[in-house]
């Protein structure tokens, strides 16, 4: 998270780290017991790797109430997401056993209902990701409040040229943005989780380039089909 501000311990129970040999490499977020949901390009580097899942926590080294590391049953990449575009950069990961809920974690709740966030509601976006341009890791979780931004100025041949579908969507990126590492975190407006920090590595904190966002509202009946089977 770049230009935002440590968050408030805590006070955003649903955030996962999902981490390789102890490392964390994306962000994500429960939406259901035994279920997070990230993004797909997150195992673009993990050779095969099943990732760990950190819940409960606010640092990712001290020891705290509630922090937990659950191991990964399965992990479920979208169908349509490939290595060549953000589309469709959707991860559900299966936990071994279902969390244990408790005041540090908590279910986030997700928009079902496909209507754009209007342009300039300010909704918050938070991670582990690198917090300055030299990629200083922080230890402790991250926040940002950012104004969503139209889909057409988003697809402005100068900012992200007509690649930004109705199944994404955008917030501005002055200064104030997400980074490496931020990749997989919900962007929460009014509460509801509205979208997914895409994991395409793109330049951070230029205004030409806004963040994107994976919208969750059209993949609501992938995400059920998936948890209904899985569940079994
Ligand atoms: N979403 C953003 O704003 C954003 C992401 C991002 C980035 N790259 C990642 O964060 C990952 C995400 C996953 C896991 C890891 C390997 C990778 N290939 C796939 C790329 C790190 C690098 C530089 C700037 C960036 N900005």
């Amino acid at each position: 998270i770049l230009g935002g501000y440590e968050a408030k311990p805590h006070l955003k129970p649903y955030m996962a780290s999902l981490q390789l040999d102890g490392q964390h490499i994306c962000g994500g977020f429960l939406i259901a017991k035994q279920w997070v949901l990230s993004a797909a390009h997150c195992t673009e580097e993990t050779d095969g790797k099943m990732f760990q899942v950190l819940l409960g926590a606010h640092s990712l080294t001290e020891p705290e109430p509630h922090k937990r590391l659950y191991r990964v049953r399965a992990q479920i990449p979208h169908p349509g997401s490939n290595i060549h575009n953000n589309k469709d950069d959707l991860l559900l990961l299966q936990l071994e056993e279902e969390a244990e809920l408790n005041a540090h974690v908590q279910v986030l709740p997700v928009q079902r209902e496909d209507r754009d966030v209007a342009p300039d509601t300010v909704c918050e976006v938070a991670g582990w990701g690198t917090i300055n341009h030299s990629g200083r890791r922080p230890d402790k979780l991250y926040q940002l409040e950012r104004p969503v931004l139209s889909r057409d100025v988003c697809n402005h041949r100068t900012r992200h040229d007509h690649t930004i579908t109705e199944k994404m969507m955008c917030t501005d990126s002055r200064r104030k943005d997400t980074c490496k590492g931020d990749s997989g975190g919900p962007l929460v407006c009014n509460g509801v989780a509205e979208g997914v920090v895409t994991a395409g590595s793109r330049v951070c904190g230029n205004y030409k380039k806004p963040a994107i966002y994976t919208r969750i509202a059209p993949y609501a009946a992938w995400i059920d089909g998936v948890i209904a089977a899985g569940d079994g």
